[in-house]
């Protein structure tokens, strides 16, 4: 699939979504950051705005479950026809049960870890995922500053997902940006969550393609 880039709402305007979704045509997808003010300490948005926000874009959506319980919540965004949804693995008490079910309901299937997480202990897991997220910030808000401690596990990850041969994506979330991305691209990730850098940006389009731009350029030095 080569690199892509998944804009995070999170930095857009919540009151005008299908423009903010409108504004970015260059993206591969349109990360929604569903927060629900007890896993983390921020209260975002839920299933019928999502369910609008379907209506208002062709652009797959890529829902990232911040919350408690998903075991109960993905399947239903799934259902409701997001591209991809992610749960986080110390919010699911039956992981292997919520992939199987997201995958079920015909979308892909997404695992995310904590800066702190280590990722060894879910190598057995990558049959049951179609991505595996790793959060280069702690997950709650928009706007913080990328943690360069995470780039170890980026690339053990990486090695984890080349050694089993596993088609696993593996995205990074938290504080990608012109400043970062290569170093994230050059330890192996292949889609790239940004808000600030691209809600931020005076035309978050050109934002889009420049941050796809460096992120192949660094994976890949010779071209
Ligand atoms: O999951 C998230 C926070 O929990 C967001 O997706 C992430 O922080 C994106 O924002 P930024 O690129 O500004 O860091
Ligand atoms: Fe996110």
């Amino acid at each position: 699939m080569g690199i892509q880039i998944s804009p995070s709402i999170l930095s857009a305007d919540f009151a005008h979504l299908a423009d903010e979704a409108a504004a970015v045509p260059t993206a591969d997808w349109l990360h929604v950051d569903v927060m629900d003010g007890h896993f983390v300490p921020n209260l975002t948005l839920g299933l019928p705005i999502v369910e609008s926000l379907l209506k208002a874009t062709s652009t797959p959506l890529d829902c990232h479950l911040m919350i408690e319980d998903p075991d109960r919540w993905a399947p239903a965004y799934a259902e409701a026809g997001a591209g991809s949804v992610t749960v986080h693995a110390k919010a699911a008490s039956a992981p292997v049960r919520t992939l199987r079910e997201i995958r079920r309901q015909g979308a892909r299937a997404g695992l995310a870890l904590n800066p702190a997480e280590p990722v060894e202990p879910y190598a057995d897991l990558v049959g049951e995922m179609d991505m595996l997220l790793l959060m280069t910030v702690e997950p709650g808000f928009g706007g913080q500053r990328f943690l360069d401690l995470v780039l170890p596990k980026i690339r053990r990850a990486r090695e984890i997902l080349d050694s089993r041969e596993a088609s696993v994506w593996l995205q990074v979330d938290g504080g990608v940006s012109d400043e970062t991305i290569e170093r994230v691209a050059e330890a192996g990730a292949d889609v790239f969550v940004a808000g600030s850098a691209v809600y931020g940006a005076q035309d978050p389009a050109s934002a889009v393609e420049s941050l796809r731009e460096q992120a192949r350029r660094a994976s890949n030095p010779t071209t």
